[in-house]
């Protein structure tokens, strides 16, 4: 959407990692990509090469951001949210070792609504999303924050 390459990404995570900011790094594959090369392949090689020489221990949530999920009523299933974000949890253990690992967040973005939010949350390396149009509506925002509260979870 913003023509960023990989080294541009990598840039702006080295820029506020000196500037004491914890970035938001999101990761994401086009329609074209997942038929091509599955839905976590593109997004572990993004984080990868934006991690690159960054120093995880200065923060850092990531957020899984299919491209076609964003802003299109088709969210990713719970199920691909999970075998990426866990993709994205292992190249985190490789760079940064087991405990950074655990202690990132890492987001699930795309579509994210008040009749989904639980099923993404019920995963265990999706710790949490990150809202877009959804955010706008603020009964369904809010439906969005206490999810616990009207799925029993
Ligand atoms: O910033 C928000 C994400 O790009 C997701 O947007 P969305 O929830 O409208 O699909």
């Amino acid at each position: 959407m913003h023509a960023e390459t990989d080294e541009v990404v990598r840039d702006k995570v080295a820029a506020a990692h000196r500037h004491g900011l914890v970035p938001v790094l999101c990761v994401g594959e086009t329609a074209e990509d997942l038929e091509q090369h599955g839905a976590s392949a593109v997004p572990v090689a993004q984080l990868r090469a934006a991690l690159e020489g960054a120093d995880v221990s200065k923060g850092l949530v990531v957020a899984y951001e299919p491209v076609w999920a964003i802003g299109s009523g088709q969210a990713a299933t719970p199920e691909q949210a999970q075998q990426v974000a866990g993709a994205l949890r292992e190249v985190l253990r490789e760079i940064a070792g087991d405990d950074l690992a655990a202690a990132t967040r890492i987001l699930y973005g795309g579509s994210v609504k008040a009749a989904n939010i639980a099923a993404f949350m019920r995963e265990p390396d999706v710790d949490g999303a990150l809202v877009g149009g959804a955010s706008l509506d603020l009964d369904e925002f809010s439906s969005i924050v206490r999810f616990k509260k009207h799925v029993g979870a």
